[in-house]
């Protein structure tokens, strides 16, 4: 066990054990008579939650369905196939039998399981960041990363871009060209003025979208502008929202009305501070993959190292300086940060 990382008592573990078994064994229950079910529907995992799933289906009903216990991991964004009720049991309309072939997954450290999927299917990350008080691409960077390790395909959006004059625009600009040259998207906003979602509202269409960033980035702002009505909590709101417990922390989907859809939750949104393996930190600087081989030592550092393919990619401009001083900031601070930062408190962890 890594030093720093809080143990728990044996009374704690049995609890949280016990807890566990006690979720699992839920999962018995209905039992559902074959003969009345109907037949199997296609459909998709809206929300998750104890051993129950919302199903919604190819037409947008949505229906409270109970596991099978053989269908193993469900979770938000599924792709599924279920079978209804003849008559709801307990509020539960039917049954999920099984879950189709993920073509993404979202993963956070699990106290039981090592990693955890907690989404499923998502499209692109957008990865929200604000120009003001400071753009700092270290934390970008850290966002791109974690976005790459999944594969799932990231996109830059710069919140709040209505407090800058023209200079400092220009200034952001300069600061963003050199993710522009090695091929990400990016798109500048204003959830206050609305300018550029529209851009943005074009770019969700037909995905399954992810919105992640810091606190204040302006992320529930953006997401109240593109899908008016659902009225997330901002930072400015008292937090009595009136929403349920359900609402807040467990991954959901949700529809923007120009198209595409979007899965949220704060622990959704947290997601790049979960921890990463330093090889697929190097692996996250994408521009960086097709020079990694070429350095002189198998096991270099891509510091000081002789012979650093990396370094002399960036005194030749291939490789942005920024972005290799970010590099190395990241796995610095990855490091001192693994013994507690990317473990939930397995005993508040629902
Ligand atoms: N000027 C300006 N302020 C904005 C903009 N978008 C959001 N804000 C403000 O920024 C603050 C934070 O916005 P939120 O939407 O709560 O930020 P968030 O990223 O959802 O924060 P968390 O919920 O903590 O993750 C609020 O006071 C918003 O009013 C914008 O485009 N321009
Ligand atoms: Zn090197």
């Amino acid at each position: 066990m890594s030093k720093g990382k809080k143990r728990l008592t044996k009374g704690q573990l049995r609890r949280v054990r016990a807890n566990r078994d006690k979720r699992l064994n839920k999962r018995n229950e209905p039992e559902w008579d074959n003969d009345t079910l109907g037949p199997q529907i296609p459909g998709r995992i809206i929300t998750r939650f104890g051993q129950h799933a919302d199903v919604e289906t190819e037409e947008g009903e949505v229906f409270r369905c109970n596991l099978r216990r053989t269908v193993g991991s469900v979770v938000v964004g599924d792709r599924v196939e279920w079978r209804q009720g003849n008559e709801a049991m307990a509020g539960i309309a039917g049954v999920v039998e099984a879950v189709h072939p993920r073509r993404s997954e979202l993963k956070r450290p699990d106290y039981y399981d090592g990693l955890k999927v907690v989404a499923a299917n998502i499209d692109q990350i957008l990865v929200v960041s604000a120009v003001v008080p400071e753009l700092s691409t270290q934390i970008i960077d850290r966002y791109l990363v974690a976005a790459e390790d999944t594969g799932i395909t990231p996109v830059l959006v710069l919140n709040k871009i209505d407090l800058l004059s023209a200079e400092e625009r220009q200034a952001v600009d300069a600061t963003l060209a050199p993710y522009l040259a090695i091929g990400y998207r990016i798109h500048l906003v204003s959830s206050e003025t609305g300018e550029g979602v529209a851009d943005l509202e074009h770019c969700l269409q037909d995905k399954v979208s992810i919105f992640v960033g810091q606190s204040g980035v302006g992320k529930s702002s953006l997401i109240n502008a593109l899908m008016p009505g659902i009225e997330l909590e901002t930072g400015e709101v008292s937090s009595n929202s009136g929403l349920g417990q359900h609402t807040t922390t467990t991954a959901r989907l949700l529809r923007f009305p120009g198209g595409g859809d979007l899965i949220d939750s704060p622990g959704v949104r947290e997601f790049a501070l979960w921890h990463l393996a330093p090889e697929r930190v190097t692996w996250g600087f994408k521009e960086f993959r097709e020079h990694v081989g070429g350095c002189k030592f198998r096991d270099c550092k891509h510091g000081n190292d002789p012979g650093c393919a990396l370094r002399a990619a960036v005194e030749q401009g291939e490789i942005d300086a920024q972005r290799f001083e970010n590099y190395h900031r990241i796995l610095e601070s990855m490091v001192s940060e693994r013994p507690t930062r990317h473990f939930a408190d397995p005993l508040n962890d629902k």
